[in-house]
């Protein structure tokens, strides 16, 4: 997999240098690449912004050095992947359908957003994905691709030392979140761990698991279980 991320603020994703993806590069299952949207410009000023039409706050990100970028860098074979506010929320189901792409453009917005007319051109060109992270205002599409982009590349086959831990995960097919963990020691400031996860007895430590899992959804997320939420024991 090949993912190019443009963005005015490239060095915020050296932060992908750290992480998994580091490892993946290292491995030859990734290439990342970033791309500076000043690079797309030609006036003296390297301007990506201006006023907005119909008024109202802030600045918009001009069309044209985003053509360019998206130009140079998306392949007829790329998927666009456009963090903002208006997006669909990201989920799980949308990482593993990204995972298996062979190239990922990620435009990072800034100000109060792209011109409209970048994301409809490249509609006409290109698969793209207009996502949100969540009913949270943040001040750029950054902080979005890292999390994407985390959340994609360790789905990639072969890139997870252990894949056996991607069975297990929340918002996987079980749709239940995450059992609580506990690791050494037995006892630590008086909290004691869970007697079943000592008993070695697998079939009550699964059941104990799921049984948390449930409770916990129900309690933080009842809309993961549909209408039987309420009622279920
Ligand atoms: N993913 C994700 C995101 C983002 C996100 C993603 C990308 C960009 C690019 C710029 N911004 C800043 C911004 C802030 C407010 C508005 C709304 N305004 C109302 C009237 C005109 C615009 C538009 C943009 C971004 C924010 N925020 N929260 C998420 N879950």
């Amino acid at each position: 997999m090949r993912i190019d991320v443009v963005s005015i603020f490239p060095a915020y994703l050296d932060a992908l240098d750290l992480s998994l993806a580091g490892r993946a590069r290292e491995k030859g299952l990734l290439q990342i690449a970033t791309h500076d949207l000043r690079d797309f410009t030609h006036d003296r000023h390297r301007t990506v912004d201006d006023t907005p039409y119909g008024g109202g706050a802030g600045m918009v990100m001009k069309p044209e050095p985003w053509g360019e970028a998206l130009d140079t860098v998306a392949t007829d074979d790329s998927v666009v992947v456009v963090p903002t506010p208006s997006g669909t929320p990201f989920r799980q189901s949308l990482a593993h359908d990204l995972s298996r792409e062979r190239h990922l453009v990620f435009a990072c917005g800034r100000y109060e957003g792209i011109d409209q007319r970048v994301i409809d051109h490249a509609r006409e060109r290109w698969r793209v994905e207009e996502v949100s992270l969540g009913d949270f205002v943040l001040n750029g599409g950054e902080v979005a691709a890292l999390a994407v982009i985390e959340a994609v590349v360790r789905l990639v086959p072969g890139f997870m030392g252990n894949p056996a831990s991607l069975a297990e995960e929340s918002h996987g097919e079980d749709g239940l979140l995450e059992y609580p963990v506990y690791t050494k020691p037995a006892t630590w400031r008086g909290h004691t761990v869970p007697d079943v996860l000592l008993s070695g007895h697998h079939g009550a430590i699964a059941a104990w698991r799921h049984e948390q899992a449930l409770q916990r959804t129900r309690e933080r997320r009842p809309d993961l279980l549909g209408d039987a939420s309420e009622t279920s024991s």
